[in-house]
């Protein structure tokens, strides 16, 4: 097979330059035999495990009858030939297993990192792209130089939950500060049990000596909270409930909430959550995207558009927005006014909070700074002489202060998400928190926990089970397509790195089932669509709907859905390209293995990313926890021609595209 000849766009994207030397043990690895892994040289004892493990079974032995003969093996031939390396990541017996095979993989990410290189590339193939210097990971600053940066103490005492913790919702032992209502509302949407994060915050907010039920409380003002838990872990609801508690005595509707989140998608996902939960209160929920023309946005959030308003006026009690249309509104508005808030929830806190977003921050901490002086109190009168509603908030009320009373402070309470909560104190101070206390909730076990508080925590779902593979660049859609076949991976979100990569493979993919389907009779081609910021909004509504019901197999997505969205049928996740950073990782993985269910996820790595993505891995405390696969290059024989011909189809594709552009 010409792999090196036949390549393309696809394939070559970002790959480093190959060495003659490479090139060559690319070109033997071709040959070598079962055992030999990884691009260096023959691993002697992968070569004797490999003919021992041949002796004693046939490729097509089922999956449960290998893993149990194969107990004492580095490498474990799992169901089709992928080789699975690695076991349970605890346990003393299997952390020594995993050790082996990290060995094992080894041979391949220890390999130095590929240098750029000025010498004449002499391959006749088209030319590689340069690499790059690998990026580095500074080492984590310790608690004491944090400290003396400037961390938020209160950081330093945060309360850590451990992640296993769960709280019967009928608990008599417990008062969680709910109503009947809300009770009967949460049995209704199949919430019997709380999981861990709402399990601490929701009698912190409801019930405990901090919590504030008042909607002004302009002299006992309630304390921000910044909130760390794993994704699919339950952080709607974990604010979504308190907010809807403490709003649900309200009388006039005023803007009393706000949910700031980075994408449309994710507004219109939290959206359907709240308004769930506020069925039958009356509270009504907005949202804010730009999804509909700027009029009509305007008229459906505010109810006077006409009378100066001090107070500022509102249709909905609840909104739902991400920041650019937040700060259209502040803008531009007329009576847009968040002197009324009561919560400002920022969730997925860590993207909002990074530089492409933080712009928006400045912006909402002045809207609900009272003015200086106070305002004095306005009566507005309507067409008809008749006074309007033009309620200033306490604290931006001017009131004869007997002396010595504190001045009134604003009763908005700041709740931030993520399940990769910064630690930078820079971006903590700018928020401007009010004695702030932290909740994590982590899997750190004994020991681990003060880490666990300096050191972001990149905790996965405990449900979730990793996978990672290092493979030739040239071959990598081909090993997807492999996986995709006969694992199979299906329900499954495959990411890549950009909206343009997620069309080539989609193409790759779509030539390749068409192929693949014509050889023989009866044969299901995988269901997939690509999903990325190239599709206009109404048709990305369509596929992720047709997704969730089962219709579509395989999203092919670029990072638009890797944090927030919550779709309870994903089993798998296909780093295509690998992310980025941790943060990513754990947000992507995070797509799946949500609400304690099983999920997988599976890393495809090149050769030159592989140590990098090890470092990566290791930093974060991953490394133990990822299941290493090696994959006989000799499995994907049966589907060579279809991806030769998919190949040879795509590059038409774009020498046509390019003609016309
Ligand atoms: N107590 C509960 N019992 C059962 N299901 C729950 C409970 N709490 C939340 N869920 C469900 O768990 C899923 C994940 O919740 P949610 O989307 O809030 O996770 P998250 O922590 O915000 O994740 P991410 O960090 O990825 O945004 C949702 O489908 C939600 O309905």
């Amino acid at each position: 097979m010409e792999q090196e000849g036949a390549g393309n766009d696809e394939t070559r994207e970002g790959a480093a330059p190959l060495d003659d030397g490479k090139r060559e043990k690319r070109k033997k690895r071709k040959d070598r035999p079962t055992g030999e892994v990884g691009d260096g040289e023959p691993d002697d004892a992968g070569v004797k495990k490999s003919e021992k493990k041949k002796r004693r079974k046939t490729a097509d032995a089922p999956l449960a009858e290998e893993l149990q003969d194969d107990d004492e093996e580095e490498l474990v031939r799992a169901r089709s030939p992928t080789a699975v390396e690695g076991d349970s990541p605890s346990g003393s017996e299997a952390d020594a297993d995993v050790d082996a095979d990290a060995q094992v993989i080894g041979s391949v990410l220890d390999e130095p990192p590929l240098e750029p290189t000025d010498a004449p590339m002499r391959s006749p193939t088209p030319p590689y792209l340069p690499s790059f210097p690998l990026p580095l990971a500074p080492p984590a600053p310790s608690a004491s130089d944090l400290a003396r940066q400037g961390l938020d103490r209160a950081l330093l005492r945060a309360e850590l939950v451990s992640s296993s913790l769960t709280l019967p919702l009928s608990d008599p032992g417990v008062d969680l500060g709910l109503s009947e209502r809300m009770r009967r509302r949460l049995d209704a949407l199949g919430v019997h049990t709380l999981f861990a994060v709402q399990a601490a915050l929701w009698p912190w907010l409801l019930s405990g000596p901090e919590a504030r039920r008042g909607l002004y409380e302009p002299r006992r003002p309630p304390r921000d909270a910044c909130v760390s838990a794993p994704t699919g872990s339950g952080k709607t609801l974990a604010y979504g409930v308190p907010i809807v508690e403490v709003l649900g005595k309200r009388v006039v509707t005023r803007l009393r909430a706000l949910v700031v989140l980075p994408t449309r998608d994710l507004v219109q996902q939290v959206r359907e959550t709240l308004e769930s939960l506020c069925k039958g209160t009356g509270l009504r929920v907005g949202s804010a995207t730009g999804a509909q023309s700027w009029a009509k946005e305007q008229r459906q959030l505010v109810e006077d558009l006409e009378t100066k308003l001090q107070g500022g006026s509102s249709k909905v009690d609840i909104l739902i927005c991400t920041p650019g249309r937040l700060i259209d509104h502040l803008n531009g508005t007329p009576n847009f006014s968040l002197q009324h808030l009561r919560f400002l929830v920022i969730d997925e806190a860590d993207r909002l909070l990074t530089q492409s977003f933080q712009s928006f921050l400045p912006q909402v901490l002045a809207a609900i700074t009272p003015p200086t002086p106070r305002l004095p109190p306005q009566s507005a009168t309507d067409a008809d002489g008749l006074p309007v509603p033009d309620a200033l908030a306490p604290a931006w009320r001017d009131v004869p202060r007997k002396w010595g009373d504190p001045e009134a402070q604003p009763s908005c309470q700041k709740l931030l998400f993520s399940a990769t909560m910064t630690r930078d104190p820079g971006i903590l101070k700018a928020l401007g928190l009010r004695n702030p206390k932290y909740f994590m909730v982590t899997g750190a076990r004994e020991g681990e926990q003060e880490d666990a508080i300096v050191r972001e925590e990149f905790a996965v779902p405990e449900t979730l089970t990793e996978h990672l593979m290092v493979v030739p660049t040239d071959l990598k859609p081909l090993y997807l397509f492999h996986l995709l076949h006969t694992h199979p991976i299906t329900n499954a979100l495959i990411f890549t790195k950009s909206a343009e990569s997620t069309t080539r493979l989609m193409r790759l993919l779509e030539f390749f089932e068409s192929s693949w389907v014509a050889e023989a009779a009866g044969r299901e081609p995988v269901i997939a669509r690509a999903y990325s910021s190239e599709l206009p909004k109404g048709e990305r509504r369509a596929i992720l709907d047709q997704f969730k019901q089962g219709r579509i197999g395989v999203l092919v997505a670029s990072d638009l859905i890797s944090r927030g969205i919550d779709i309870p049928s994903v089993a798998h996740v296909v780093n295509y390209d690998v992310p980025l950073d941790m943060r990513k990782y754990v947000h992507r993985a995070g797509r799946t293995a949500r609400a304690g269910r099983d999920g997988d996820v599976w890393s495809l790595v090149e050769e030159q990313e592989a140590r990098w993505v090890r470092e990566m891995l290791k930093e974060a405390g991953h490394w133990r926890r990822v299941k290493k696969l090696k994959m006989e290059e000799s499995v994907l024989d049966p589907l060579k021609t279809h991806y030769m011909k998919a190949l040879e189809k795509l590059k038409q594709v774009y020498s046509k595209d390019n003609k016309e552009a």
